[in-house]
């Protein structure tokens, strides 16, 4: 394989830090050089803070800033301004804050990023937990609709709050790449190569199914973070993706 075909491989991939410490993040970062995108999600900016996120900026890095953020409009719009200062590419959000939260933290992420006078954050909002099947969303989040046809409730609910993009498993993608604008950026985890262990992720496919269904971005956490050789498994996957 050709260092061009793990370019671009490696540009659609965001690998998660999903580790407790900015050392042992670090340590993974400088790793797998080839990785452009890094997710820094709740676990690490809860007990590591923004200080990291300047640290990979400093090693010319892109960062998806995953907090997940559900609250009401006032409160959102507080973390967005606060998070798009750092100059983050992606920021999340979760769809099912409804419309006027949304579009508030929207607002707040472009003032914030304005104010820091970086580019503002690609808004993702998060549809439906890839952890969660068909029979949790029934019995236990006693949802009365089809699974799919929530993810496109929600999805629809981001796009027309504004969002950039939409976080989603790879099995809704090809229904949501044919359904919402194709200006929405399609973010898949819930992720797996054949060889890799399912976790606790409920609605999967592979990598290349994953971009087959229209998926812009894959993110591929454990597979790799928690092979015994990243490098190796980063390599694999690459490999995965060519056609
Ligand atoms: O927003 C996310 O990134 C996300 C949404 C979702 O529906 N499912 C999901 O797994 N994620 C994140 O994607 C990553 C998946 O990691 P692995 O299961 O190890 O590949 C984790 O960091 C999750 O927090």
């Amino acid at each position: 394989m050709g260092d061009l075909d793990n370019l671009q491989a490696a540009d659609r991939l965001i690998v998660p830090l999903d580790v407790a410490t900015e050392t042992a993040a670090l340590a993974l970062v400088d790793r797998l050089p080839q990785v452009r995108i890094w997710k820094v999600g709740l676990e690490l900016f809860v007990s590591s803070g923004p200080e990291l996120l300047r640290l990979l900026k400093q090693r010319q890095k892109r960062i998806f800033l995953d907090l997940k953020l559900h609250d009401i409009p006032n409160t959102m719009a507080g973390a967005c301004r606060a998070a798009a200062r750092y100059g983050v590419d992606f920021l999340t959000v979760h769809a099912s804050a409804g419309k006027a939260a949304l579009m508030t933290a929207r607002a707040a992420a472009q003032e914030g990023a304005a104010e820091a006078e970086v580019p503002p954050p690609r808004l993702l909002g998060v549809t439906l937990l890839t952890n969660i099947s068909s029979r949790t969303l029934a019995f236990e989040l006693k949802v009365p609709l089809e699974l799919t046809d929530y993810t496109l409730q929600l999805a629809l609910l981001a796009q027309d709050s504004g969002l950039g993009g939409i976080v989603c498993s790879p099995q809704e993608a090809d229904l949501l790449r044919r359904t919402l604008s194709p200006a929405m950026t399609l973010v898949c985890p819930g992720v797996r190569p054949a060889w890799a262990q399912q976790d606790d992720q409920q609605r999967v496919l592979t990598p290349a199914q994953a971009l087959a269904a229209g998926a812009h971005y894959l993110v591929i956490g454990r597979p790799i973070t928690a092979a015994a050789a990243p490098e190796a498994a980063f390599q694999r996957l690459c490999q995965d993706l060519l056609p």
